[in-house]
């Protein structure tokens, strides 16, 4: 039997409260009124009043400022259909990890190894969004041509650098195109020991991006490769950020059709190829056309082409469809979720009049060579020779007439290339001046300085040795410098490179072409940066100079802009020599102020002998002087008169035909037109005729007569009475319209 005993002290079970019924109606009634009473008391609007008005005030304008950010001009979204992918353009210095990282995406995002990236690859990232990852190249032209149609740059920095010359070079081109959204990346952080000095670089990186950029620009941190890939997570962060990133489109591009080509092909007819090899041809591009809708009849600009007719524009099917629209026709069918046929990625392919289908070799039952054949057949590990024939077939895509013709001889090429020996050379000049320094001997210190302006060695790199040659460590990294910097000097192409050196430490912003390695980098130095390359031997005193030169860059930043100048000087520098220049001589446009005070400093001293020449040829030379350097300037093959063409700024001229218009005395400028004629006439008389003053003799000019016939024609009676008769008809006129001829125009 069990007993059941009940404690006296324990509490009851309170009964569950009503949830339905008048009785709880009641309830929810008294609960409502503690409530109330309770955020009355929570509310105390005195217990959070402002105690001091200045932050009061600072709250107020941060709450407003707030509020502005949040609304944005309304932007009219004239798409139609789905969004075309957006333009991820991944930028960075060479080797730096681009090809790695848009890998790294795409496989994050479509579970897909890529091989190679090549042209644009286009992904869909999300149910709503797809992207489109573009490689920036390592040149000038393509970075402007990459500026054009990114909506997001990636700019890949080698943290383990420091900010090269290329991403300031490709900040500076977004600018003029408009700003897109930015983004950086540091890579290579794997090569810091330090941790400490790690955090100090990312730091230090991190703010000279935002002078750049903005306050607070988004710098992610890739720390380093995992089985030759970036971390997971890492990507996934990255990728994240990318796929709910909020893309607001630049007006221009919204009112101008643009594509990016993702896939050309030449479909010329053959055999208008085979009768004229450089016949024009018929390509067609294949992209997503964005901005506005494109006419057919319109001049389209390639990029590095030029402009081109445009025969037709055909909308074709989208190779890669958003999830939401794309049907699944059958089980088997999987989602495409990229497309990029330059990298040979993508099963089929749209032709404009075919569709090509990429089938998996494993998936392809080849036929079976004959046992007779297979002796010959087999080639290298079991190929297939036709196999191999027809996949060779498939790649060729020049034929060997085009490739004869594509090849060329240079004779005078730009880089010359150095030779090995050329090398050891320099570095055995090198070393002999180096002990040539330190000799005691000062004839000995002579010889080497020849030697030194025989290889191209100045002044400045011998005092720099002296410095280099104090630990033999940094003796060795200075030789590379210098062997790398004396084949810039060598080479005539090169030596531009060793200008843009010196032009460039005149800016705050300098470039430091050095050998890392194995490769010349053109480092970005602003300001007192230091090189970090010898990351590993850090020490504590390193960190406090470090800090010291970070605050010296934060100093700096104010002056950003100054590296500019390094560009445009770069730029002119850079201007390969015109062959119009070098038949015709250099322009005149730019130095046409030079060539003015010149002259007239020349009209200055040739005036007194300007009046023992001939009157026409006077005139010859003014015309000259006045526009055959402007003819020069225009175009040097095509003739322009000039000579004939008056100076419609110059005040007399302008007031030699004011009274010509409507505006002007007409009475004025007929009595004027008069006495010019009168003038001339009077001119006519006087030219040519002189008094020689020593031999006292009179020579009179052959139109003499012709100015006296002009007098008798003055004297004739009816000439006169014809005169007067006219000015009497003038009168007249003028009295029976006394209004001048502009109020025409004005009265009714
Ligand atoms: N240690 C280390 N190596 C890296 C890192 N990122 C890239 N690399 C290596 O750098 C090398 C160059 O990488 P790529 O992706 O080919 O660089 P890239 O910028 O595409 O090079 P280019 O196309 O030639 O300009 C590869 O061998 C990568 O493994 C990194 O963060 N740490």
């Amino acid at each position: 039997m069990a007993a059941v005993s009940g404690n006296p002290d324990q509490s009851h079970k309170s009964h569950r409260s009503r949830q339905a019924g008048p009785s709880a109606k009641k309830k929810g009634k008294s609960d409502k009124k503690k409530r109330d009473v309770s955020e009355e008391k929570k509310h105390n609007p005195k217990a959070f009043a402002f105690n001091s008005s200045a932050k009061a005030k600072r709250l107020q304008s941060r709450a407003s400022e707030k509020e502005q950010r949040r609304l944005h001009v309304p932007t009219i979204d004239r798409s139609i259909g789905e969004p075309a992918p957006y333009v991820v353009v991944v930028h960075g210095p060479p080797k730096v990890g681009k090809s790695l990282l848009i890998k790294s995406l795409v496989k994050h995002y479509t579970k897909h190894n890529l091989t190679e990236v090549r042209g644009p690859l286009t992904i869909v990232s999300g149910k709503q969004r797809r992207l489109q990852f573009v490689e920036c190249p390592n040149d000038i032209n393509g970075m402007i041509d990459a500026a054009k149609f990114a909506d997001v740059a990636l700019l890949l920095i080698d943290g383990s650098y420091g900010f090269e010359m290329e991403t300031f070079e490709f900040l500076n081109i977004l600018q003029v195109h408009g700003f897109p959204k930015v983004m950086g990346v540091l890579t290579h952080l794997d090569k810091f020991k330090d941790v400490k000095k790690l955090k100090k670089t990312k730091q230090r990186l991190k703010h000279r991006f935002w002078t750049e950029i903005y306050d607070g620009a988004k710098l992610f941190y890739l720390s380093g490769l995992l089985h030759g890939k970036y971390p997971k997570r890492e990507v996934h962060n990255l990728a994240r950020f990318i796929s709910v990133m909020k893309f607001h489109p630049l007006s221009w591009r919204a009112s101008h059709p643009y594509l990016l080509v993702d896939r050309f092909e030449d479909v010329t007819p053959p055999e208008r190829v085979h009768m004229n090899n450089k016949c024009d041809r018929n390509i067609t591009l294949y992209g997503y056309l964005r901005g506005c809708n494109m006419k057919k009849g319109t001049k389209v600009h390639i990029a590095g082409v030029g402009d081109c007719n445009l025969a037709g524009v055909t909308s074709l099917a989208d190779p890669c469809p958003l999830p939401s629209v794309a049907k699944k026709k059958g089980l088997r069918d999987k989602e495409k979720l990229f497309y990029a046929p330059m990298s040979g990625l993508g099963d089929l392919l749209y032709d404009k009049d075919a569709v090509y289908i990429n089938i998996n070799d494993h998936l392809v039952q080849f036929s079976k060579v004959d046992d007779e054949n297979e002796g010959v057949a087999q080639k290298g590990k079991n190929h297939d020779v036709g196999e191999v024939l027809v996949k060779s077939l498939q790649n060729t895509k020049y034929s060997i007439d085009e490739k004869l013709e594509k090849s060329f001889i240079t004779l005078f090429s730009r880089k010359p290339p150095i030779s090995s020996e050329a090398k050891s050379d320099a570095k055995g000049a090198y070393k002999e001046d180096v002990e040539h320094m330190n000799g005691p001997e000062t004839s000995e210190k002579d010889e080497s300085g020849e030697e030194n302006e025989a290889n191209g060695f100045d002044e400045e790199n011998d005092a720099e040795k002296l410095d280099d040659s104090e630990s033999p460590e940094q003796d060795k990294a200075g030789e590379k410098d210098r062997i790398a910097e004396n084949e810039a000097n060598d080479s005539d192409g090169e030596s531009d490179d060793a200008r843009e050196q010196q032009t460039s430490l005149k800016s705050d912003l300098k470039e430091q072409i050095e050998f890392h390695n194995g490769r010349l980098r053109r480092k970005a130095v602003s300001g007192s940066d230091v090189d970090h390359s010898d990351l590993k031997s850090s020490s504590s005193s390193e960190f406090s100079a470090e800090d010291e030169e970070y605050r010296n860059t934060e100093d700096d930043m104010g002056n950003t802009s100054k590296w500019k100048e390094s560009l445009v000087e770069r730029t002119v520098s850079r201007q390969g020599t015109n062959l119009m220049q070098l038949v015709y001589g250099k322009s005149a446009s730019k130095s046409t102020t030079s060539n003015d005070k010149v002259k007239d400093s020349e009209d200055e001293q040739s005036e007194d002998d300007d009046f023992f020449k001939p009157k026409g040829e006077g005139n010859k030379k003014m015309s000259e002087g006045l526009d055959g350097d402007n003819v020069n300037a225009e175009d040097c093959s095509k003739f322009a008169n000039h000579a004939k063409l008056k100076n419609w700024k110059d005040e007399v001229l302008i007031e030699s035909i004011r009274d010509r218009f409507v505006t002007g005395d007409w009475s004025k400028a007929a009595r004027r037109g008069q006495a010019s004629d009168a003038n001339s006439e009077d001119d006519d008389v006087g030219y040519g005729e002189f008094e020689d003053l020593e031999t006292g003799e009179k020579y009179e000019s052959p139109h003499m007569g012709n100015a006296n016939d002009a007098l008798e024609k003055k004297d004739d009676p009816a000439i006169e009475e014809r005169r007067l008769k006219k000015l009497a008809l003038r009168a007249k006129f003028d009295s029976q319209y006394p209004f001048s001829i502009l109020s025409l125009y004005i009265m009714p």
